[in-house]
């Protein structure tokens, strides 16, 4: 998966890939409308259903595009993300985004701005820069891959549900129990280490946040090559859980609960097939290896953004 890492190209045109649940809001319009006026070539393409993104990132390549936006959420931009990956490196446009999702969980921690005209100008304007693209198994993440207990939970899930499990400790104790949950029995094997453990939650960052702006790996750099790590224990008690929550609070390298740490790899062995969200899109894997791609891709991040290690 080596690839000799070019600088970036910053000029050619550049293809919007908008979510169809997106493309008639109004804002979207002017914002079009006027980042044309200051006289960007921007030409639009929409999405009609799941493989679409991957269909059109080919498309744009093959047009000679420069560069693509991604107007949409997580899933959308995980999608372009993935059909930009299948492309060969010389030919991979760079990558813009328009946050449109519900959650917007990588747009959120790369601090690009919720206003679709600024957010665009910035997709269109900044020189884009390498970023690491994530890898488990054949599927590609650019923000978290999470597995455990919350990996189905979506944006798809009901809001009711979604508010009981953001309820807080006492509430989610008594929810576990009633649901009876198991944790997921895993092994994972890492550079320096090995844990055979009772898994409560696995996340493998390469942006910072997942589930609509938990932090759980705030220490990422999308530009440093390495996944955050983070290893939750299940709990059996009351107690423990507020040990837990308190150690998620500090992130110890090596807690009772909690264990963070930053590999360039790790690996996932289970007997059962483990509930996993990449980048806001649910899935399942029994055994898997994660890592990372240093530098695979040109984002057009903005300045400052707290995911830059290399400003
Ligand atoms: N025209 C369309 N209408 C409805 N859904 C679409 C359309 N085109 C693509 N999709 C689906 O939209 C999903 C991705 O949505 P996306 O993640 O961008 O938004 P979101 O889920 O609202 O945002 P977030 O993940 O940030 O909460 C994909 O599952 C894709 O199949
Ligand atoms: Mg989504």
């Amino acid at each position: 998966m080596n690839e000799t890492i070019q600088p970036c190209e910053h000029d050619g045109d550049t293809w919007l890939i908008l979510n169809g649940k997106s493309a008639q809001l109004p804002e979207v319009r002017e914002a079009v409308g006027r980042v044309r006026e200051a006289g960007h070539h921007l030409a639009v393409r929409v999405t009609w259903e799941g493989g679409d993104g991957v269909r059109l990132a080919r498309e744009a390549s093959e047009a000679g595009i420069a560069r693509v936006i991604a107007g949409g959420g997580d899933g959308t931009v995980n999608e372009i993300v993935g059909g930009l990956m299948q492309l060969a490196s010389e030919t991979r446009p760079a990558l813009g985004i328009l946050p449109l999702g519900s959650a917007n969980d990588f747009a959120g921690g790369l601090g690009l701005p919720e206003e679709p005209y600024e957010a665009l100008r910035v997709a269109l304007e900044t020189p884009p820069r390498r970023v690491d693209v994530g890898t488990l198994g054949d599927d590609y993440f650019i923000n978290l891959a999470s597995g455990g207990f919350g990996a189905q939970i979506t944006n798809s899930t009901p809001a009711p549900l979604k508010r009981l499990l953001g309820g807080g400790a006492y509430s989610l104790m008594g929810m576990l129990k009633a649901w009876n949950y198991q944790p997921y029995q895993g092994r994972l094997r890492f550079p320096d280490g090995e844990r055979n453990v009772p898994l409560f939650l696995l996340a493998l960052g390469n942006g910072c946040q997942a589930g609509g702006g938990q932090q759980l790996a705030p220490l990422a750099k999308i530009d440093d090559g390495l996944l955050e790590l983070l290893i939750v224990r299940h709990f059996t008690s009351l107690r423990e859980m507020k040990q837990l929550i308190d150690e998620l609070e500090n992130l110890p390298e090596s807690g009772d609960f909690v264990e963070y740490l930053q590999v360039p790899w790790v690996e996932f062995e289970s007997e059962h097939a483990l509930p996993l969200n990449l980048d806001g899109e649910p899935c399942f894997h029994e055994n898997f290896r994660a890592a990372l791609m240093p530098g695979a891709l040109c984002l057009a991040a903005p300045e400052g953004s707290a995911l830059l290690s290399h400003q």
